[in-house]
């Protein structure tokens, strides 16, 4: 009886699998998604979108550059970076996303040194960027490093709190001016539904006791919401909106600090390849919210799968809110 249920289990399981599969192989879910769209929606919009040579970011510099805007790439690693800009350039240029050639696709995408994990880089990057381009229509706070081991910044703070939240507070900072002299311009924010397990404990930001990096990693996400809804309170007025996403589950370089025994390897391929969602798939909200007319005007909003989501009640919390963002100042070394 015992092995019936567990050969029926498995059964299930192998059937679920490659009807995934089948899906996979017809390349449906992509192909409902890519398709469409007005080609000129983002003509004359400058984007940013940091961590965009890899995954989400990737996906989502390919999408709107199909749709007519000029994205510059923030990248830690310009060899990374200028590969990726490569294929880009190389997969507009097939694509003639605004009848152009690869050649004259390159103004069009610019890639530009960012070190999240380095105050220094960020104040470098902004004072470069803000020389030389007149606009910059919507930036998108992509990057994001999960569950690495205990790590320190350039600057001494726990790196995934670092990356993930002070880093892109001080770019969000440092270029609200040029966001605001462009309105109306959008701010997007890459969080995730770990949030959820995140807490902020403001007596050790830094995570020097008992260091855990799952519950780092989601507090740096909790950060991302109550910044954006901290932020959403401080732009109001200004025609420059701000919100949030969770992109779901979706098969990216993310987990390379996650150590997967040899032998379960080609299980989790198999799963992951099955069940995540493809970057394209996963960076529908960004694209959404960094291009779609339905949310002009609306921000300090949380977004999954393109509609509006409930939070819980500790990523509302605006006194939260309000004295991360006050020591969150300090930590970046912003001047009140
Ligand atoms: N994948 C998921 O299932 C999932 C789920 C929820 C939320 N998210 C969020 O989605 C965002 C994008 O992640 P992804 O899944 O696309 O992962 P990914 O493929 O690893 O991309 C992350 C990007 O962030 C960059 N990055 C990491 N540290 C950086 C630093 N110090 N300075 C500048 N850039 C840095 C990476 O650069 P390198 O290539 O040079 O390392 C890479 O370009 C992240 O914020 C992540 O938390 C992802």
């Amino acid at each position: 009886m015992a092995v019936a249920t567990v050969a029926a289990a498995l059964l299930a399981a192998l059937g679920g699998t490659l009807w995934l599969a089948v899906r996979r192989f017809s390349g449906s879910r992509d192909q409902r998604m890519q398709g469409g769209g007005d080609q000129s929606l983002m003509h004359g919009k400058t984007v940013l979108i940091t961590g965009a040579n890899s995954g989400l970011g990737r996906a989502t510099a390919a999408e709107l550059l199909r749709l007519g805007a000029r994205v510059i790439m923030g990248c830690r690693d310009l060899g990374r970076a200028e590969e990726a800009a490569g294929q880009l350039r190389q997969e507009l240029g097939q694509a003639g996303g605004q009848g152009q050639e690869p050649d004259a696709a390159k103004g069009q995408l610019v890639v530009k040194e960012l070190d999240l994990a380095s105050l220094r880089s960020v104040r470098n990057f902004c004072q470069e960027l803000l020389q030389e381009e007149p606009r910059l229509d919507v930036l998108i706070n992509n990057a994001g490093i999960f569950q690495c081991p205990y790590m320190k910044t350039e600057d001494g703070f726990e790196m995934q709190f670092g990356v993930n939240h002070l880093g892109h507070f001080l770019l969000t900072n440092l270029l609200l001016g040029l966001l605001k002299s462009s309105a109306p311009s959008r701010i997007v924010v890459v969080s995730s539904k770990l949030y959820k397990y995140g807490d902020i404990n403001f007596e050790d930001l830094n995570s020097e006791q008992n260091y855990n990096k799952s519950f780092s990693y989601s507090r740096s996400k909790l950060a991302n919401i109550l910044f954006t809804r901290e932020l959403a309170r401080r732009l109001e007025g200004t025609n420059v909106t701000v919100n949030v996403l969770h992109p779901g589950i979706v098969r990216t370089n993310l987990g390379r600090h996650i150590h997967i025994p040899l032998l379960a390897r080609p299980l989790f391929n198999l799963v992951s390849w099955a069940f995540f969602k493809t970057p394209l798939e996963g960076a529908q909200t960004s694209i959404y919210l960094a291009s779609s007319p339905e949310v002009e005007g609306v921000s300090g909003k949380y977004f999954g799968d393109c509609k509006e989501e409930e939070l819980l009640p500790k990523a509302m919390d605006e006194s939260v809110a309000r004295k991360l963002w006050d020591i969150s100042e300090v930590m970046v070394g912003i001047l009140k």
